[in-house]
């Protein structure tokens, strides 16, 4: 499903957020956005989902206006944000078979398809949540996303806190589903590795918009080949020097050099 942001803006009381975003993933794609803290990639994810809703502009995802018809929106498109807490109590099948009643679902085997989809064992899905590391309460995460087969996926920054071992261990379960399914991948970070290892497009939030987008075999191509001036301020595609002079611009030269270190750390 395509999803398509124009012109938004977003406050929170004197905070802007964003202010003249415009964004267009393409249906299918895997699309890193990249951004610093407080970038508004949270808010972004937030507005595709209905969660929130633009000051201006509109959010549409597969042709359905958010703002119109956000629970239409929120029944194809599976969101996991940033910080999801789940009951102490309860193991991580029992979580799904919550979300899957929630949800309405049947009882058909999309739990456990969905358990094994996210790489944990079925002992590991008969514990209790209270004793799962940082890397089994992500993959649960993505999991209970996973249970209604959206046709989209949001992921608001989900290797963030996992060593480089559950990093790509992370990558190779979202690579499975993207390549297995027909969903579109929508994924934040603040690495540039995770973008090179992952993503088809890319775009760069600096300054309350999207600095740039495109394909990103350029923006990581021109990453290694040195320094560029910036070629322009204007959103939406953009060569790769455009691509280049906005990552630098909105991370800055040493996160630039150290993001693409990370990039070789991670690498299998
Ligand atoms: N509920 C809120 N109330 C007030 N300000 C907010 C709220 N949500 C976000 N903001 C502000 O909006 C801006 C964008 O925040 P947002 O969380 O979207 O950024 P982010 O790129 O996701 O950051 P991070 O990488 O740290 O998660 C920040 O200045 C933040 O303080």
């Amino acid at each position: 499903m395509r999803i398509e942001a124009t012109d938004v803006r977003k406050t929170y009381g004197d905070v802007t957020a964003l202010d003249g975003l415009s964004l267009s993933i393409p249906s299918g794609s895997t699309f890193g956005i990249i951004g610093t803290n407080g970038a508004g990639k949270s808010t972004l994810f937030r507005l595709l989902v209905g969660h929130d809703r633009p000051d201006a502009g509109t959010v549409s995802v597969g042709g359905v206006d958010v703002t119109e018809d956000g629970r239409q929106v929120r029944e194809c498109v599976g969101y996991l944000p940033e910080h999801v807490g789940f009951p102490d109590g309860l193991t991580g099948r029992e979580v799904l078979g919550v979300h899957r009643a929630i949800r309405g679902l049947p009882r058909d085997g999309r739990t456990a398809e969905a358990i094994e989809r996210v790489g944990l064992t079925a002992a590991e899905a008969d514990r209790r949540v209270s004793g799962y590391s940082n890397g089994m309460c992500r993959r649960l995460g993505l999991a209970t996303v996973l249970l209604p087969d959206p046709d989209v996926l949001i992921l608001d920054e989900p290797t963030a806190g996992l060593d480089p071992r559950g990093v790509d261990e992370f990558h190779a379960i979202v690579e499975g589903i993207a390549t297995e399914t027909d969903a579109t991948v929508v994924f934040c970070s603040h690495v540039l590795g995770e973008v090179e290892r992952l993503w088809d497009r890319a775009a760069v939030l600096h300054a309350r918009r999207v600095r740039a987008s495109g394909p990103v075999d350029e923006l990581a191509a021109a990453e290694t080949e040195g320094a560029a001036e910036p070629d322009g301020d204007e959103a939406g595609e953009t060569g790769r020097d455009g691509l280049r002079a906005a990552f630098r611009e909105a991370v800055g030269d040493d996160a630039a050099r150290r993001s693409t270190a990370d990039r070789e750390e991670v690498a299998p």
